[in-house]
């Protein structure tokens, strides 16, 4: 059992070298951890470094100095307990609804019929039990997100790493699908129970989007202009369960925008002003 930080990454910085030969640092010493069951958002300004900050937790890149641990272990190849979702749908589109969500738990060793039947109880909690035997090309991109979102959900990950998930979304079809994610992620029954907080999945969740890291996160880190490292963290002290559109309107979330969009603005301005000079 973890008692410490699930992730935590310590003065991690991540150098790329480019394809002239230049060397160009995407994360400079950046320092920061999420505790079980915590939902962590990242903003910052375009090109800043956060994916580059989800691939050292997630072992697709080593930093260039400094560790990323996982469970309190260094980071050598992809933890177990990790699941992703991208702005990408990443749905096979030759597998129904059904076999796409059974992919994971068959991939794991589950027998054909044992995944299905996991599968099924995942396509039912997002909603898209009469489309099970439909395939990707016959839904909605909302209703691809949720085939991706119970993809990845029915695996039980203990690590959730989301890199702007819903941002090719229209808005309403993006607000139900945060609506959706907090209700999975705080493990919401019908009869208003919720899964206790430490064992909820512990979250990083990528955004450009202020509304939306605020309406998700329990915290939210602002990252500098490139290269990323932490600017400043906020503790979103707002109630749950929360409805993301009626969060919105309350004058604590208000509040709590103008002080960090005060931080990330400064940062935003940066990347400008540098892209004006660099175009
Ligand atoms: N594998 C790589 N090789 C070389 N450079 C890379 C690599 N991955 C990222 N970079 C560079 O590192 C910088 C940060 O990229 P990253 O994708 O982490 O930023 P981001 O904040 O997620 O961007 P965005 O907001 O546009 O999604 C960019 O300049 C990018 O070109």
């Amino acid at each position: 059992m973890t008692t410490g930080p699930v992730i935590e990454l310590r003065a991690a910085t991540k150098r790329f070298r480019g394809a002239t030969g230049g060397v160009h640092t995407a994360v400079r010493e950046l320092t920061m951890s999420v505790q079980p069951g915590e939902f962590v958002a990242v903003v910052g300004p375009t090109g800043c470094g956060k994916s580059t900050t989800l691939s050292l937790v997630s072992g697709l890149e080593p930093p260039s100095s400094g560790v990323a641990l996982v469970r309190g272990e260094p980071v050598l190849g992809i933890p177990d307990g990790i699941g992703y979702m991208f702005q990408n749908d990443a749905v096979q589109p030759w597998r129904s609804v059904l076999d796409n969500v059974a992919a994971g738990p068959r991939y794991r060793g589950m027998t054909k019929a044992k995944a299905r039947e996991k599968a099924r109880a995942w396509v039912d909690k997002v909603g898209l039990g009469t489309f099970a035997g439909y395939y990707p090309h016959q839904l909605s991109g909302g209703m691809r997100k949720r085939v991706a979102l119970a993809a990845t959900l029915v695996n039980e990950p203990s690590i959730l790493l989301m890199d702007e998930p819903f941002s090719a979304l229209d808005v309403q079809t993006r607000a139900l699908m945060q609506d959706e994610l907090l209700r999975l992620w705080s493990g919401s029954n019908a009869d208003g129970s919720t899964l206790d907080p430490a064992s909820r999945s512990s979250v990083i969740f990528v955004t450009h989007d202020l509304d939306e890291a605020i309406a998700l996160a329990d915290k939210v880190i602002v990252m500098t202009a490139s290269p990323a490292t932490i600017k400043a963290s906020f503790e979103v002290d707002l109630p749950r369960p929360r409805l993301v559109e009626e969060i919105r309107m309350t004058p604590e979330f208000q509040l709590m925008y103008r002080q960090i969009w005060e931080s990330l603005r400064e940062e935003v301005d940066k990347a400008r002003e540098r892209s004006v000079v660099a175009g």
